[in-house]
């Protein structure tokens, strides 16, 4: 399997650029620029020091890390996130505190979140007046039950 090309540029020289913990990895572990402390319910917008340029059918995701959802509840407010092909400025990351009691303190250079980078597919919207039948139908938000 051949990598995808993605150029990256270092807005923060301290930080390490984002790495991948193991091979076969999906997700490059992004790290926070910031120092920055939650209180329960509160959330933040962080920067990770680091703009990338995706070829063209490319886009990347910004996802939670497990670990910390687990261990903190620390998540991300519009997970994932959606960086675009031709998006060149810092991606950030919009992390919340979701436990009820514990503040969480995020430090510089903690690994705060993770890259998928992905093929994506281009659509032509064709408006119609009637759109093709189907088993689903309208069904949906729960209409198989729970
Ligand atoms: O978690 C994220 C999500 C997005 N972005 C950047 C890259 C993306 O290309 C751009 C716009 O994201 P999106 O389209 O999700 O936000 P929007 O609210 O629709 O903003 P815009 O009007 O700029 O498209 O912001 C991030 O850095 N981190
Ligand atoms: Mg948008």
């Amino acid at each position: 399997m051949t990598d995808v090309q993605v150029l990256i540029q270092r807005l923060d020289d301290g930080l390490p650029v984002p790495s991948y913990a193991h091979p076969g990895d999906a997700g490059a572990d992004l790290y926070a620029a910031e120092d920055v402390e939650l209180l329960p319910g509160e959330r933040a917008v962080v920067g990770t020091g680091l703009a990338i340029a995706l070829p063209d059918g490319y886009a990347a995701f910004v996802h939670p890390r497990s670990g910390l959802a687990a261990k903190y509840g620390v998540t991300l407010v519009n997970a994932p996130g959606t960086v675009d092909a031709g998006y060149r400025g810092e991606i950030k990351v919009t992390v919340i505190n979701t436990d009820a009691k514990e503040p969480f303190r995020l430090s510089r250079g903690d690994r705060v979140a993770q890259l998928v980078v992905k093929r994506v597919e281009r659509a032509a919207f064709t408006e119609v007046e009637l759109l093709p039948g189907s088993a689903r139908g309208t069904g949906g938000f729960g209409s198989t039950g729970r």
